[in-house]
């Protein structure tokens, strides 16, 4: 039930839910079909092994977004980019159209006053 490949430079990280092994620099993950749950136990184990990757997804984020704040001339929260977090959510919410632009944005702020607050706190001073 491996449906999705993520795919980066890092060496091979194991699935969350079933801890089989992608390629090198691949995370790949189970995404269940919420019609086919029907039990509460199955569908908080679907949730488990969806936050997993999740996790995995945003410490992968958080990194390269620090990455970001040292290549910009003007990084942190001082250089906050308002027409690139509406481009972020825009195209998220093609992939994600029951949740619409409005909730991601919500979401995405979040992630990214997060990512924002752990590159700040990780940055040598
Ligand atoms: O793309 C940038 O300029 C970034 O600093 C990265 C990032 C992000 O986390 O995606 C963070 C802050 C900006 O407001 C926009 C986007």
């Amino acid at each position: 039930m491996h449906d999705q490949v993520i795919d980066s430079a890092e060496p091979a990280a194991s699935c969350p839910a079933c801890g089989r092994s992608g390629e090198p620099g691949e995370l790949r993950v189970p995404l269940p079909s919420a019609e086919t749950i029907t039990t509460l136990g199955e569908a908080r184990t679907a949730i488990d092994g969806l936050d997993a990757a999740l996790a995995a997804l945003l410490e992968r984020r958080a990194a390269v977004a620090a990455v970001v704040q040292r290549l910009k001339p003007v990084g942190g929260f001082a250089g906050r980019d308002p027409a690139r977090e509406r481009q972020i959510v825009e195209a998220m919410a093609v992939r994600a159209p029951s949740l619409g632009p409005e909730r991601l944005a919500r979401i995405m702020t979040a992630v990214i006053e997060t990512g924002l607050d752990a590159a700040d706190a990780r940055r040598p001073r």
